[in-house]
């Protein structure tokens, strides 16, 4: 019997492993991550494991710990949460009337409290591409006014008012709103784990 850490506080993650049907209790610290990776691909799967190793002190019994990171890259650069409304605008002009990538590295850390078997750590990333809409200046003001931005890599989020600018998707939706679930059930089972039947 394994118990579930989510190693991270965002709203839309808790959300996605609970319509999944996972069981899991949420743990998280406020160590600040950093990383040196220079890929979007190698930034995201470093910054979810130093997130689930930062609560790995946590795990006492047979465990699985599962940290995540959502980053947006365009043009060569990679956008986080921004810090102002003027970050956010900045951002926001950029992704306007064009595509961008949106990246989420998942790192899953299995702890035996059985010393035979042997502990995982397993990471992986998924892309996304998002075409937005040409935006107005006011459009994207009258936007940065709901507040929405600001918790949310790329100042916006697909799954709230941002969705009326949003073009098209290719890939998976729900690892743009901050979680590849479909992907980790999948990198799970062929690791033999059944997070669905634990
Ligand atoms: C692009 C996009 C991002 N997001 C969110 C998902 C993530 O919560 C957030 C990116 O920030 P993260 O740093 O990945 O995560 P977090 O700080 O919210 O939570 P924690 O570190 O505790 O796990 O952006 C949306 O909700 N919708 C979107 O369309």
């Amino acid at each position: 019997m394994y118990k579930v850490i989510l190693a991270s506080g965002s709203p839309r993650r808790r959300e996605i492993l609970q319509q999944a049907g996972i069981e899991f209790v949420i743990k998280t610290s406020n160590k600040e991550e950093v990383t040196d990776s220079t890929t979007p691909e190698e930034m995201v799967k470093a910054l979810a494991l130093q997130k689930a190793e930062d609560v790995l002190g946590e795990a006492d019994e047979d465990t699985i710990i599962i940290g995540a990171d959502t980053l947006v890259a365009i043009d060569n650069r990679v956008l986080g949460k921004p810090d102002s409304k003027e970050a956010a605008k900045e951002m926001l002009i950029a992704l306007q009337g064009k595509r961008h990538q949106v990246y989420t590295g998942v790192a899953v850390l299995v702890r035996q409290s059985n010393r035979k078997e042997k502990d995982k750590k397993i990471s992986f990333s998924e892309v996304s591409q998002v075409w937005v809409q040409p935006m107005e200046e006011e459009e994207i003001e009258a936007y940065i006014a709901t507040g929405e931005p600001f918790d949310k890599a790329g100042g916006y989020g697909i799954q709230g008012k941002f969705a009326v600018h949003i073009e098209k998707i290719e890939g998976d939706y729900l690892n743009i709103v901050g979680f590849p679930i479909a992907k980790l059930y999948t990198v799970l089972k062929e690791e033999g784990i059944d997070i669905l039947r634990l």
